[in-house]
């Protein structure tokens, strides 16, 4: 073939992609078209897709929905709807999330979630509705409230780890210390100057790793991000359960870039049509190094379910429950799904809870008043304590703890965006609208917890008070860190335990202030106009979105409470 005649086929397919785009445009067989969003949106996926994987997708979406609410557009509710995707409307009216989310109203995972699939589908990228239920049910039992007490334990060894590892800190800055090349920190005046980022990824790796895995990482021992992975799959599944075959070939990898850069490249690929993602994955290096991520991920729930099989033990934590869980037949997990389960719940319960965790750092460090406020709260109900590590019966009923930490995943929101269901048949009306079978219509988290009209005119602000002042009730509804309805987080009560233990124990213990209080958000153009100005006004953690919002750093000075360091 000359190279006319591949300019020539190329040149083909551009006008036919072109032609196919306009054609689904003008069908509209969605009846989206009376929906405002940007045009590209309107006709193509392409636009998402570039969105999403610029790393700032929710605060994008949050700022079309304020556009579309200026006083000039008129249809009033014209704000709460915006087209995303040729197929996909985002809805940002809280009275959208039980009517989309709810259980009885039919919608299904859309076919974004199948970029989440690797070894076999897990509860959490299990779309058929009959399929999931099933696995719920397996998996329910793990999650129950006593079950989550028991893995209490768990918790509190790891952030006794985390303390070793801060008191050795503070007692080197102390000296004038500070740590190697690569290591980050210093101390100097008083307080030992690092990104707490990374240590609150080491806890909660150590700790899901500790729970999902049979064995934590060792994260916080190394002081580094490394975890098992096998070389090669097929073998090391083919090993399973037999002493014959040996141990399969271990090599280690960075766990937590890893799972960053899986949440970047699945959140980014989901959104483009199905049938472009192996030829993106093959081809284009953003997308191959997202893949080859997928795929060491894989490895290290091979690695850690090989070797359970290998040596049954009797302790008590998430994967034992996943061994016993059984279905309405009785039947257990086969060995493939156990492993992709137990992967699933090392990436749902992982940076989850370290950005969350990260995140209300941050917004304690910056507003020193709240962080005062808390440590006189915490003290109060621990005084005369020995033991640093609080339990969750010491902590769970404390009011301005509680407001903290809602506040912070409020303001935060570690999954932000529009969470994809697609329409069964039959259709769906939401907030008074019809939708045909197939239509994608997703609530985005970000937007609803910055609602002016639930949360204040201060939405924009960390401010705990709010959860005292005003209904809990009403506000929980327009509260959605968890998402909501059969497809919610089935693991949020052992979130909530590992929040309270791990932000009650951190704050008793040490003082948090920001190292550069300037420090403000990358917004890298997303934002025009007087919300700009407004924006630039109040510190901001910069942020990078996969699937989650992850801070990028978070630089503190931190200290021993009343103990100089
Ligand atoms: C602060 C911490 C956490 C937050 C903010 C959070 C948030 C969420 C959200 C928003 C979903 C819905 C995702 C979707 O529909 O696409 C979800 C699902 C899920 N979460 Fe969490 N989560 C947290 C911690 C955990 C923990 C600790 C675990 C367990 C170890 C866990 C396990 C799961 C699982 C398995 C699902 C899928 C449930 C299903 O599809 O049936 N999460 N989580």
């Amino acid at each position: 073939m000359n190279l006319i005649t591949v300019a020539i086929l190329v040149l083909l397919l551009l006008s036919a992609a072109i032609v196919i785009h306009l054609v689904y445009f003008i069908a509209d067989p969605h009846a989206l078209c009376s929906y405002p969003g940007p045009f590209l949106a309107k006709i193509s996926d392409i636009w998402l897709g570039r969105v999403a994987a610029q790393g700032h997708r929710s605060e994008l979406v949050h700022q079309l929905h304020e556009q579309h609410g200026k006083p000039h557009h008129a249809m009033q509710d014209r704000r709460i709807f915006v087209r995303l995707a040729p197929n996909h409307l985002s809805i940002s009216d809280p009275a959208a999330i039980q009517e989309i989310y709810a259980h009885g109203n039919g919608t299904t995972k859309s076919d974004f979630y199948d970029a989440f699939v690797s070894i076999t589908r897990g509860l959490f990228n299990t779309r058929s509705r009959a399929d999931h239920s099933r696995k719920r049910k397996v998996v329910a039992h793990v999650f129950s409230q006593k079950s989550v007490l028991e893995f209490e334990p768990y918790t509190r060894v790891h952030v006794a780890a985390l303390f070793r590892q801060w008191d050795r800190l503070c007692g080197l800055g102390a000296k004038g210390f500070a740590g190697k090349e690569g290591e980050g920190w210093r101390g100097e005046d008083g307080r030992v100057w690092m990104d707490c980022l990374p240590w609150f990824n080491y806890l909660a790796f150590d700790i899901i790793g500790d729970l999902a895995f049979g064995a934590p990482f060792g994260m916080l021992q190394a002081c580094a991000d490394t975890a098992p992975t096998v070389l090669s799959q097929e073998a090391a599944m083919a090993s399973y359960g037999s002493s014959e075959k040996g141990s399969p070939e271990v090599t280690y990898c960075p766990a937590v870039r890893i799972i960053n850069e899986r949440g970047e490249y699945s959140a980014s690929i989901g959104v483009l049509p199905t049938h472009w993602r192996p030829w993106l994955a093959r081809f284009v290096p953003w997308y191959r190094q997202g893949s080859a991520s997928v795929e060491l991920l894989a490895g290290m729930a091979i690695a850690a379910i090989s070797k359970r099989l290998a040596a049954p033990t009797e302790r008590t934590d998430l994967l034992s429950k996943l061994q016993q869980g059984k279905d309405k037949e009785g039947s257990p997990l086969g060995a493939k799904e156990l492993t992709a389960d137990a992967l699933t719940q090392l990436i749902a319960g992982s940076d989850t809870t370290s950005n969350t965790s990260c995140a209300i750092a941050y917004y304690l460090a910056v507003n020193p008043d709240v962080q005062q406020k808390l440590q006189a709260e915490l003290d109060a109900a621990l005084s005369g304590e020995e033991d640093p590590i609080v339990t969750f019966e010491q902590v769970k009923r404390l009011p301005y703890l509680d407001a903290v930490i809602n506040e912070g995943m409020r303001v935060h929101s570690t999954s932000g965006i529009g969470l994809p269901r697609e329409v069964a048949s039959g259709g769906l009306t939401v907030c008074g609208r019809f939708f045909p079978e197939g239509t994608v219509l997703s609530v985005p988290t970000y937007t609803v917890h910055r609602n002016k009209e639930i949360w204040g005119s201060d939405a924009d602000l960390f401010r705990p008070e709010r959860w005292l002042e005003r209904d809990k009730n009403e506000l929980q509804k327009a509260f959605n860190p968890f998402s909501f309805g059969p497809r919610g987080c089935i693991g949020r009560n052992l979130a909530s335990m590992e929040l309270f233990i791990i932000i009650a124990s951190v704050f008793q213990r040490y003082h948090f202030v920001l190292e550069e209080p300037s420090q403000k958000a990358c917004l890298q153009g997303l934002y025009r106009g007087p919300s700009l100005r407004m924006l630039m006004m109040i510190p901001q953690l910069d942020i990078k979105e996969g699937f989650l919002r992850k801070p990028v750093m978070c630089r503190v000075g931190m200290k021993r409470r009343g103990a100089g360091m």
